[in-house]
Formats: structure tokens, sequence, C-alpha cells
């Protein structure tokens, strides 16, 4: 490979199973519409990063059978390991380490993600052994990155922009605007993806809430 060889990349998106997510949603939906507005965002954030340059492959993490059976046949499953979001994206780091590009963690609660949003981002990585993209509020992590060949020790939870800084993960200066920064934790934030502009999936989901 070239020097200027632009890198290709792996994205590993983990998804808890839909009735167990977005429990901070609880207040403004039912449980069968967070349900299925959990499986939509899941769609929607990977279809963006699948569509974005520079990826490869798309790696997912879940342990929800109707997502999984959702997915287009181009991402590539990982089972469930059990113990917890850290641990389900450690497993989906390992697939993705074999396929010897660089690795992308993104959260699968970004529904008005867009693909140009995430290329752009993944450029700015390509700098840097490891990097990392705050939330819009910036305290959590959207996307974890690492070059080819490179560990990475996801630390997600509360706080973990900082925790990923510390492990020496370059915060990113991605635009605060960036719809690679609005994830979806609490009923605000549906106010603002919807003003970004959702996928087709969430829409969807949205509507028949
Ligand atoms: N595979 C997997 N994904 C997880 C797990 N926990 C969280 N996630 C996913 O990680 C991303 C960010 O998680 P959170 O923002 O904490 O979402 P959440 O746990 O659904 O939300 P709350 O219940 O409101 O805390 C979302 O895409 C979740 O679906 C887990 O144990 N396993
Ligand atoms: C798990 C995380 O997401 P959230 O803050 O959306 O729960 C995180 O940012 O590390």
């Amino acid at each position: 490979m070239g020097e200027d060889a632009p890198v290709r990349w792996v994205v590993v998106v983990p998804v808890k199973p839909a009735a167990e997510g977005k429990t901070r949603l609880a207040g403004a939906l039912s449980a069968a519409s967070r349900a299925r507005l959990v499986r939509a965002m899941a769609l929607d954030t990977v279809g963006a990063a699948e569509a974005a340059a520079g990826v490869l492959r798309v790696v997912v993490v879940t342990a929800d059978t109707e997502l999984r059976a959702l997915l287009g046949a181009s991402v590539d499953l990982v089972d469930e390991p059990g113990g917890g979001l850290n641990a389900a994206v450690g497993a989906g780091i390992a697939r993705a380490r074999s396929l010897g590009t660089g690795v992308a963690v993104l959260l699968g609660d970004l529904p008005a993600l867009r693909p140009a949003d995430l290329a752009d981002a993944l450029d700015l990585a390509s700098a840097h052994d490891r990097a990392m993209v705050a939330d819009a509020e910036g305290t959590g992590t959207t996307l974890l990155t690492a070059l080819p060949g490179l560990s990475i020790d996801p630390r997600f939870g509360a706080g973990s922009a900082a925790a990923h800084e510390h492990d020496g993960h370059v915060r990113l200066a991605v635009p605060p605007t960036s719809t690679l920064r609005r994830d979806v934790d609490v009923p605000d934030d549906l106010v603002e993806v919807e003003r970004l502009g959702v996928g087709p999936a969430t829409r969807a989901a949205l509507d028949q809430a």
C-alpha cells in the first residue's frame, strides 16, 4: 500500500435487544413504539454507514433476532457475548480486526446520520492512530477509531469521551452540527434529530408512534 492510500474502514455497530433499549424514552413512547424505534434507528445508522465513502463493511453486534432479520445480507452479524455494551463492542472489534482495515465503532442510535458526515470524520481519523468523535453534549462518544493493526479498549458509558481521550484517542474537530454527533438518549433528542432529518426507517417508526 502506498503511503497516501486512503484508509479503508470496518464499522462496528452494537445494538441492544430492542425491548430493552432506550429506557430513557419510556416516558415519551409506549414499549412497542420504543422497540420499533430502537430497531429503526439502528437500521438507519447501519444504512448510512454502508453508504459512507471508505467503509468496506459493517459489523453489527446484537441479540435482537428481528433486527438481525431486517438487516441486509451485506452486514456481518456477530453474536452478543453478554456482559454489556463494552463486551459487545469488543466482540465486534475482534471480528473487524481480522479484516485488516481500520476499525471504527459507531453507536447505533444516530438516526439522522448522513453518509458524508461519517466519511468526513473517518477522513479526519485517518491522520491519527486512535481518534474519537464526541456526542453533541461533548461527554459521550459516537465514533471511536483505530488505524489498521492497532488495538481499541472501548470505554463506552457515562463520561466516555474523557475516558477515550485519556487512552489516547484524539478528539476530532467535527462540527457540533454534524449529524454524527446527534445521538438519541432522551425525548428532547428526538426533536433535534427530526430537525436534522431522520432516515426512512426512523421516519416510519416515529409516524407510527
Ligand atoms: N450489543 C449491545 N449493544 C448495546 C448494549 N448496550 C447498549 N448498546 C447499544 O449501544 C448504543 C448506545 O447505548 P445507550 O445510548 O446506552 O442506549 P440504551 O442502553 O439503549 O439506552 P438507555 O436504556 O436509555 O440507557 C446503542 O446503539 C445501544 O443499542 C449491549 O449490552 N449490547
Ligand atoms: C454509551 C454512550 O452513549 P450514551 O451517552 O448515549 O448512553 C457513550 O457515549 O459512551
